[in-house]
């Protein structure tokens, strides 16, 4: 699992093991770390540090000592020249680093103006040097953190760089993941600067492609001799209507694609006969199963289903249509799975509000109903109360398709089917179907249904750890 620390956290972790060891040794081993990131600069190149009044400053101030050594000149810019890490400046200016008044033409950039210790949003010069990046587009590595962005909140409020790369030191921050801030730190580089062992419970968490053990709680029928489709769990789908027929087949090829030995299907007659045409597996009317998916293109009858399916007191995929017609709070457990203009209609407030702060919203959300939101997007989030929220770093923007959060629902309801909790479920769906899509394509178009058909390798795969 890769995992992101809180500013306070990190803080803490700092102090402690700094108090192990002499001075300055983490700076310079995150000075060290940075300097090896930028090894690609080559020998006579010229960079420009744009230098803040804190740590940050100082790591970007002993790592031009690096560079310096190795034949890399580097042009310094400095924030307040009366705060400024001043052995970080003796050591760079002694190196050969020149002071200069602005940034000009300097194809490299180190940005080193804000750290953890930000306030969001740049003024002043600060606010000029990110303008100069973002119109002269030197390649811009972050220290530590692409300056200007809420750290732990990963907002952007205000001004802020926008690097290609961040060399992050220690353990990751949240706004490195987590959208709105993460396309500003570009590619993400860690640091390990012995922080590990001292640092808590993450902030923020994103599974990786070595964690397929994460759904074992789900495939404990795999070596039980006495095994059948019923021990694999039955996910139960109440998806589409009239008007939204299409939204049916996926969420049922989503849930087919998943762990459990079947799917149930309920509807009106007419569409349940489409569905078992075309998925002939699919078993059509109530009955039992351990799991509902309600909602994707449910239409009119989405609160209806809704009612219904809880009147069962099993966990619940809540999708799409459904999630106009929510109970108060939730008694089972249950995944509910917006994306930001649904969630923005659940919480009455404007669609811009959630892009601007999903992590935010997705939190408020789930506290709210009792529930795990799955909040979907480039970065889909994952929150339950009591939880590390998880956010998936699988897929590209090609998933953005119709019909893709219909599998998306399928498939964490077979999960979810199976045994696991919505929070693995939600999460290892999101990861998967991310996955799934670059199994598919990954640098191109794709629909829906290709996701679905790729869900079942990706899942091998992931199993096997050879994604
Ligand atoms: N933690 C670790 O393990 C290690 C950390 N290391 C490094 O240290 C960095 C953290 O350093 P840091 O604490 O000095 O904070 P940093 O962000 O450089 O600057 C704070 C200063 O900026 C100011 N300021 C704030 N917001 C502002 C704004 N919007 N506009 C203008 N000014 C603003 C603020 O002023 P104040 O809030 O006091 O008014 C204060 O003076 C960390 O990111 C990493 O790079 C490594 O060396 C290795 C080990
Ligand atoms: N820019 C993006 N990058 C990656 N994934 C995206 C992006 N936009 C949307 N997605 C994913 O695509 C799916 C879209 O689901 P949804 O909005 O419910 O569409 P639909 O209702 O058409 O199925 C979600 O899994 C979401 O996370
Ligand atoms: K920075």
């Amino acid at each position: 699992m890769l995992t992101a620390h809180s500013v306070a956290d990190i803080r803490a972790a700092e102090e402690t093991l700094a108090a192990t060891l002499p001075d300055g040794v983490l700076m310079q081993r995150a000075a060290r770390g940075l300097a090896e990131a930028l090894a690609d600069v080559p020998t006579g190149d010229l960079v420009i540090a744009l230098i803040g009044p804190g740590n940050n400053g100082g790591d970007a101030l002993f790592a031009a000592t690096h560079l310096l050594d190795r034949g890399v000149r580097v042009d310094l810019c400095l924030f307040d020249e009366q705060k400024v890490h001043a052995e970080g400046l003796a050591a760079a200016t002694a190196a050969g680093a020149q002071v200069v008044a602005a940034p000009t033409q300097q194809r490299w950039c180190l940005d080193a103006v804000l750290g953890i210790g930000a306030r969001p949003g740049l003024e002043g010069k600060a606010a000029d040097w990110a303008a100069w990046i973002a119109e002269q587009r030197p390649f811009t590595v972050a220290v530590d953190v692409p300056s200007g962005v809420d750290v732990d909140g990963a907002t952007t409020p205000g001004t802020h760089v926008r690097a290609d790369a961040t060399v992050t030191f220690g353990t990751h921050k949240a706004a490195l993941l987590a959208d709105p801030s993460a396309p500003a730190a570009g590619d993400v580089h860690l640091v390990d600067i012995g922080l590990g062992p001292h640092l808590g419970e993450p902030l923020l968490e994103a599974i990786e492609p070595s964690d397929g053990h994460l759904l074992a709680p789900a495939l404990e029928w795999l070596d039980d001799p006495r095994a059948h489709k019923y021990k694999r769990g039955v996910v139960g789908v109440m998806a589409g209507s009239e008007q939204y027929a299409g939204a049916a087949h996926l969420c049922v090829a989503g849930a087919q694609a998943g762990t459990a030995g079947m799917v149930r299907f309920v509807g009106s007659d007419a569409l349940s006969a489409r569905v078992v045409d075309r998925a002939p597996e699919v078993v059509a009317g109530r009955g039992r199963v351990q799991a509902w998916v309600v909602g994707p293109g449910g239409g009119d009858d989405a609160g209806e289903q809704l009612a219904s399916a809880l009147e069962d007191d099993l966990p619940v995929v809540v999708d799409a249509s459904a999630l106009e017609h929510l109970p108060t709070t939730f008694l089972v457990p249950a995944l509910l799975t917006p994306h930001a203009g649904e969630l923005a209609a659940m919480l009455g407030v404007d669609r811009d509000d959630v892009e601007s702060d999903p992590l935010g919203h997705a939190t408020q959300a789930a506290f709210r109903w009792g529930a795990t939101v799955l909040l979907k997007g480039r970065r889909t989030l994952v929150v339950t109360q009591s939880r590390v929220t998880r956010v998936n770093l699988t897929g590209s923007s090609w998933l953005g398709t119709a019909g893709a959060g219909d599998v998306l629902a399928g498939f964490a309801g077979s999960l979810m089917a199976s045994g696991l909790h919505p929070h693995d479920a939600g999460s290892l769906a999101a990861f998967l179907h991310g996955a799934a899509a670059d199994v598919a394509n990954p640098d191109g178009p794709l629909t829906a249904t290709d996701v679905a058909a790729a869900l079942p390798v990706a899942t091998a795969e992931f199993l096997g750890g050879r994604l």
